[in-house]
């Protein structure tokens, strides 16, 4: 692959506060140097090497491209009229999933691929450059396997989701036997984690420990979904276990708060951004939040603000899914952080890239994706990293917050190569 320049960048993130300055280690009037799919160099833009290709970014804003580490794309059908019910004051419910899972059963395997397929380009045109996604509309063993299977041909991540909610007509205690039995068997050689929905409706703190347990067993990463539609165990469960993160978040109490910070032994999100080597040997459970499913759903929005003033590390993603956050839209996402949860746009941007490979454990060299290949970390743009850029059609980052709604993406680069 011929190395790439990209020079004359306004505004740089690197995400390393050693690189530049601030939360995104910014950096201006700079340059970028891209090779064999990594980063090569970066510096001031006069000091440039030659390479043999030039992009000129003409004063426009450079970042790392979004790592969207909570989607759910494998389903086919959509929930249009569930939503309007919602917008008309219903409330949502776990049960919504059920029908969801009836659609993706019927569909063939090239449809549900197809959409897929469909929404991986949408989030990869929105600046999007590393998308985990979780089966869990199939919830039998053939189901599921081919949700892992359709799933790892198209993403950076698979989650194995057998424990999103026992399916209608199933007795629940032979759903989690099977989940955390023969199911869980059969897809772990697709799947780089395990996820369980801890929730009322879906799985109780027993089951959500006994998911966690199989899947220790298996040397399985973890997640969990917690705490979205009322106060509960999942984040208590999900710091026990180790679990890379904890996703939704929104009604957390102080010991909640408390124990995800105390995650990163003693390491908060400020010590570890200005310590590349304690962020890359440090392990903790991210605190994710999904702002476009806590507005589509309703609900209030998660409290990113007081977990980053308690140390806690966050990461924001869609939760692209057909029920509760019809989005793949990042950008939306990070407005939606500053606009309404507080945040700045420096912490907003790191939460959706840096933050996201945390939860992915994507942040250092050597994770590997579905095909078992090792890759290059993401969520920074420094050197050794894989070149994963999101060149913005503005002069800075804080366009992305100040202009919501207007489509910014003016260019990307996956592994050094142009998608967009
Ligand atoms: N909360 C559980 N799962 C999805 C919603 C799935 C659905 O309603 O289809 C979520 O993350 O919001
Ligand atoms: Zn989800």
């Amino acid at each position: 692959m011929p190395a790439l320049l990209i020079d004359r960048i306004g505004e740089l993130t690197t995400n390393v506060p050693e690189l530049g300055t601030g939360v995104g280690g910014r950096l201006h009037d700079a340059a970028v140097v891209v090779e064999d799919g990594r980063i090569a160099w970066l510096g001031p833009s006069a000091q440039a090497p030659d390479a043999d290709e030039r992009c000129d970014a003409d004063g426009r804003a450079l970042l790392p491209g979004w790592v969207d580490s909570h989607t759910h794309l494998v389903f086919a059908g959509d929930r249009t009229a569930e939503f309007e019910a919602r917008m008309a004051g219903e409330a949502y419910t776990a049960g919504g999933i059920a029908a969801t899972v009836a659609a993706t059963r019927a569909a063939s395997d090239a449809a549900l691929e197809d959409n897929l397929v469909r929404l991986v380009g949408e989030a990869r045109r929105g600046g999007t450059t590393t998308l985990e996604t979780k089966t869990g509309y199939g919830l039998t063993v053939a189901d599921e396997l081919r949700s892992a299977r359709i799933a790892g041909r198209h993403v950076d991540a698979v989650t194995f989701l057998g424990a999103h909610l026992v399916p209608e007509g199933a007795d629940p205690e032979a759903y989690l036997a099977l989940v955390t039995g023969d199911m869980l068997a059969a897809v772990a050689p697709h799947v780089n984690s395990v996820d369980v929905f801890c929730e009322t409706g879906a799985f109780d703190a027993d089951a959500t420990r006994r998911v966690l347990a199989a899947a220790a067993e298996r040397s399985l990463a973890t997640r969990v979904h917690g705490n979205q539609l009322g106060p509960g165990p999942g984040v208590r469960l999900a710091v026990e276990h180790a679990a890379r993160s904890v996703d939704h978040v929104g009604f957390l109490d102080d010991a909640d708060v408390e124990a995800l910070a105390g995650s990163w032994s003693g390491l908060s999100s400020r010590a570890l951004a200005a310590d590349a080597g304690a962020l890359a040997s440090g392990s903790g459970t991210v605190a994710t939040v999904l702002p476009a499913c806590d507005l589509s759903t309703r609900m209030p929005l998660a409290p990113a603000r007081r977990l980053l003033d308690a140390g806690a590390i966050v990461a924001i993603a869609s939760n692209c899914n057909p029920g509760t956050s019809y989005t793949s839209a990042m950008a939306f996402c990070v407005a939606t952080a500053v606009l309404q949860m507080g945040l700045s746009v420096a912490e907003a941007v790191r939460a959706a890239t840096l933050g996201g490979a945390i939860a992915l454990g994507a942040h250092v060299d050597g994770w590997t994706d579905p095909a078992g290949v090792p890759q290059p970390r993401v969520g920074v743009v420094a050197p050794g990293a894989r070149a994963d850029l999101h060149l913005l059609a503005a002069p800075a980052t804080t366009h992305l917050a100040y202009r919501p709604g207007v489509p910014l993406t003016a260019a990307v680069w996956r592994s050094g190569e142009r998608v967009v």
